[in-house]
């Protein structure tokens, strides 16, 4: 990609298609159950059920007019720039999406007061620490941010502040601007030959290294995360924190601001550097501590500072760092070019919408990665998950107190071909959603199950056989609860459900140390009784009787005449009356009624 090109990019549109395999999951999304019998079905795996017909868009800092469009095909788009946090939680709960730069804290009150309407959360642009992730995770609200589109913008903007400082422009417009001619003052210093460090070797980082290159700087780069051979594919190499303090004569920021690199560049820091050493930050304010950082002016160990962005933006009018004499300073413009922002805002439009819309989300920040071919084999099998999780939980006496499930997963492929957590996330939504308020999508099952004290743990059998399919099956058990159908309780005491797919149709195959084979859609009453001829037929009249039209029907018995369970699956839900002259029937020994 030309760097040109890069600062207009656009995301494409996403489907489950055209990601690739590094593709972050979803988050989202609704994800089409290819059931031949219920083709209009959609199943929603993340976020985005029960919108209204036309979900309602926040944007709350100015986003571009491409973006705008795109928003408002799709979306009422409520524009309301610089709001108090007050009126931002007001507005919140009428709001299923909302958009921010990052003047914006998008703090737990506002998650809070979104009464849980609040599905995503734009960030038109890279930098997501305005945004509280965990508060986002927590209420199941899926943040989505812009991290392409203004990389080049943020890159060109730290090369001219890095010129700019070093030949006093700044300063030396000012100074004509106030009258006076000040050639002596303002002699500067060459860029060619020094040597460049960048710290976070990124996106805006290896842009910012590939500029300096070609104005002739010797460029090193310090990032613990960065691949050697990226580097060196540019002519950069990657060295220790240590090293690079050490040897160099600019240095230019470029790493998230994170508990690990907060206040990064600091008392201690500032005295390993060379004395005379000039810095640029475009990254985030915090990653200096700017107390310090006057300090390190003040005693010449940093000779100029270049910067735009601020620990507390704006900053004081008054500040001694910005007021110095030895500061350039900008107003957080690194992103701020017409290019840049168009593309940001189409960037942010196509990802919310999408969220919206229930597609794949390949910006998602708090969201695991699931790569979609991954996502698309698994289908059926994240339908499946839930309603074993979602029976299981019902024929537990009690649904509150289910403490701990065990989920094991029977499959040819090798443990590290088989990705696990999207089923995981939908086994949680099964045993959750049942018995309580709570909405539970991939974005906060984890959360969600360990908020409640419930333990989920996984085992892998691994069979013989083909990998072809990702699973053979998977079985929830739920251990120390007593079931509502006892049959439901297998020989170790916990209660048992297996399932499998087939034909693309997640059928229920075990329930406690009882083989059936009941296609799980509609719903599923579990009837056992004395195995006798008959049975079915009579059960059967009770429902036809009662206009319940029966979908699947399957019987598996220890042994001829003995007990057996009958499994059937039903359209409409039968009445008290109804499920009681099945109870009735004479060889019925016990029966119950799940909803799916
Ligand atoms: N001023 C602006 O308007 C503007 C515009 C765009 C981006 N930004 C900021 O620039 C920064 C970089 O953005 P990006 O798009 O390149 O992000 P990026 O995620 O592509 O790159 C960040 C890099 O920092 C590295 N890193 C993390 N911890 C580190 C540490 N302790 N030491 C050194 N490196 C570390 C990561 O490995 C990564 O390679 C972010 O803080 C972003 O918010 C600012
Ligand atoms: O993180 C970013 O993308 C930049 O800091 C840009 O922020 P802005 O959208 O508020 O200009």
């Amino acid at each position: 990609m030309s760097t040109s090109a890069a600062s207009t990019l656009r995301t494409p549109s996403l489907k489950l298609s055209s990601l690739s395999s590094r593709t972050p999951l979803p988050s989202a999304f609704s994800v089409s159950f290819n059931d031949k019998r219920a083709p209009s079905r959609r199943y929603v795996i993340v976020a985005c059920s029960g919108l209204p017909s036309k979900p309602t868009v926040l944007v709350a800092e100015k986003l571009g007019e491409a973006g705008l469009d795109l928003l408002k095909e799709f979306a009422n788009v409520d524009c309301a720039y610089n709001l108090s946090p007050e009126e931002l939680c007001t507005k919140i709960s009428l709001c299923d999406a909302l958009i921010v730069r990052s003047g914006t804290k998008v703090n737990r009150e506002v998650f809070e007061s979104s009464s849980g309407r609040l599905k995503v959360v734009g960030r038109a642009g890279v930098g997501i620490d305005n945004v509280d992730l965990s508060a986002a995770t927590e209420f199941g609200c899926l943040v989505v941010n812009a991290p392409t589109a203004n990389t080049v913008a943020a890159a060109e903007h730290g090369i001219a502040l890095m010129a700019a400082m070093a030949r006093n422009v700044a300063q030396a417009d000012a100074s004509i601007k106030a009258g006076k001619w000040q050639r002596n003052k303002y002699v500067g210093v060459s860029l060619v030959g020094k040597t460049l460090v960048v710290l976070g070797f990124g996106k805006v980082g290896s842009e910012v290294a590939r500029r300096a290159k070609g104005l002739g700087m010797h460029v090193i780069a310090h990032d613990p995360y960065a691949a050697a051979d990226r580097a060196r594919a540019i002519g950069v190499e990657l060295v220790s924190f240590e090293e690079a303090l050490a040897t160099a004569d600019f240095i230019s920021l470029h790493m998230p601001l994170t508990p690990a690199t907060s206040k990064m560049l600091n008392d201690e820091t500032f005295a390993k550097m060379k004395k005379g050493v000039r810095i640029i930050n475009v990254a985030r304010g915090g990653v200096i501590d700017e107390e310090a950082l006057v300090r390190a002016l003040d005693s010449g160990i940093v000779a100029q500072a270049a910067l735009d962005v601020f620990t507390v933006e704006p900053p004081s009018k008054d500040s001694k760092l910005i007021q110095h004499e030895n500061v350039t300073v900008t107003p957080h413009l690194g992103a701020s070019t017409k290019e840049a922002q168009e593309g940001v805002a189409i960037e942010i439009a196509e990802a919310v919408v999408g969220a919206l819309k229930g597609e794949l989300a390949a910006t998602a920040v708090n969201a695991p990665m699931v790569p979609a071919e991954v996502l698309t084999e698994l289908k059926p099998y994240v339908v499946l998950a839930e309603k074993l999780g979602s029976l299981a939980v019902q024929l537990a006496t009690g649904g509150s107190g289910v403490k701990s499930v065990k989920v094991t997963y029977a499959s040819s492929r090798a443990p590290d071909d088989l990705d696990t957590r999207l089923l995981r996330a939908m086994i949680i939504k099964g045993l959750i959603e049942p018995i309580s308020s709570v909405f539970v999508n991939l974005v906060n099952a984890d959360y969600t199950a360990k908020q409640r004290g419930l333990r989920i743990a996984e085992e892998r059998i691994l069979l013989d056989g083909s990998p072809e399919n990702p699973l053979e099956c998977i079985q929830v058990q739920i251990a120390n609860v007593e079931s509502k159908f006892a049959s439901a309780i297998s020989d170790s005491g916990e209660i048992k459900v297996e399932g499998r797919v087939k034909d693309g149709v997640p059928h229920l195959t075990k329930v406690g140390s009882f083989e059936v084979d009941v296609s799980l859609e509609g719903s599923i009453i579990l009837c056992r009784q004395v195995d006798q001829p008959g049975m079915i037929g009579k059960v059967g009249s009770v429902l036809g009787e009662e206009n319940v039209n029966v979908s699947f029907m399957s019987v598996g018995r220890i042994a001829p005449r003995k007990q057996a369970v009958m499994a059937i699956g039903v359209d409409e839900q039968p009445t008290k009356e109804t499920l009681k002259k099945i109870g009735n029937i004479p060889a019925v020994e016990e029966l119950v009624f799940l909803k799916l």
